[in-house]
């Protein structure tokens, strides 16, 4: 893999110039930052690619997690040796409204890590909250599609997956957060991204902590559709919002905004694979 080695102090500014390869992570150590660079863009160092033993797993800063099925006594001593990771561990689902994960240690510790991810730096307990490995180029997306002074309701912010990056691309958000949990790693991540001007932060159901008229709504749940009645009446002409889903619900969509009297345009996208036949797809709602 062809890369810049640039200070890890740059990485924030770095992370949305036209020769860095979003598709591919940093390597990150001590000496600084190696970004992976795209084709036909100069660059300084080359880094062997990571030799993968066909089963993928997440890097959450210093540690590792196999999702999926259990990992054999192979993958594990792959991974460490090429990773040298702090813990190791599997996590087989997550559960309920917070969507808390079921997860199991392998070996080592977990805990608390800091994970940096498009310039971003994302403080989590691993044992206590999700973090979804698969929404990396969403986060892109949608951080793309903000103009600078907008207005956005983050409904299930989690500790600022999107808001975090939102913000920094100049939106005032209103996060909002159920869990008690997340929610500190949403105050957490702000402070430490220095965006406390930017993300009000607000602890509790979405469905109460709505107010006035929003640019855009964001909805990062599967289950955002059973939302949609609330979030519509936080709406004007033009307003954007992001309704996440397994599976097309655009019909369930569209009666929820004819019930509300509401026109609009939508577009539906692909986020991630979200098992055997299913995606994690997001509707992209215009109001006319
Ligand atoms: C699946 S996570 C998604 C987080 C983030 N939007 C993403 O896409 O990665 C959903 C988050 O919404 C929170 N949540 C669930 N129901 C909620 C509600 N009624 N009001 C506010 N937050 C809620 C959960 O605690 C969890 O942190």
């Amino acid at each position: 893999m062809q890369t810049r080695l640039v200070p890890l102090t740059d990485m924030a500014v770095l992370m949305t110039e036209s020769w860095v390869d979003q598709t591919r992570r940093p390597f990150i150590t001590a000496e600084g930052a190696y970004v992976p660079v795209r084709e036909g863009f100069p660059s300084t160092h080359m880094l062997p690619s990571r030799r993968r033993s066909g089963r993928g797993y997440q890097k959450l800063g210093d540690v590792v997690i196999f999702h999926g099925a259990y990992p054999t006594l192979d993958e594990v001593n792959d991974v460490k040796t090429l990773e040298k990771p702090r813990g190791i561990f599997w996590i087989s689902g997550h559960e309920g409204v917070t969507r808390e994960p079921h997860i199991l240690r392998i070996e080592g510790s977990g805990g608390e890590v800091t994970h940096r991810e498009s310039g971003i730096i994302y403080r989590l307990d691993i044992e206590q909250v999700m973090f979804s490995q698969g929404n990396r180029e969403e986060k892109t997306r949608i951080s793309k599609m903000i103009h600078p002074g907008e207005t956005v309701a983050d409904m299930f912010a989690g500790i600022g997956y999107f808001s975090l990056g939102m913000a920094r691309a100049g939106a005032r958000v209103h996060a909002m957060e159920i869990n008690p949990v997340s929610f500190k790693y949403l105050e957490q991540n702000t402070t430490l991204n220095g965006l406390t001007g930017k993300i009000r932060a607000d602890n509790g159901d979405c469905r109460n902590l709505l107010s006035g008229v929003y640019d855009r709504i964001h909805m990062g749940h599967f289950e955002a559709v059973t939302f949609l009645d609330q979030a519509l009446r936080h709406v004007h002409k033009e307003t954007i919002l992001h309704v996440h889903m397994l599976g097309d619900r655009s019909d369930e969509i569209k009666n929820i905004l004819h019930d509300s009297s509401l026109d609009a345009n939508i577009t539906v996208h692909k986020v991630k694979k979200a098992g055997p036949r299913t995606w994690h797809l997001v509707a992209d709602v215009v109001i006319e």
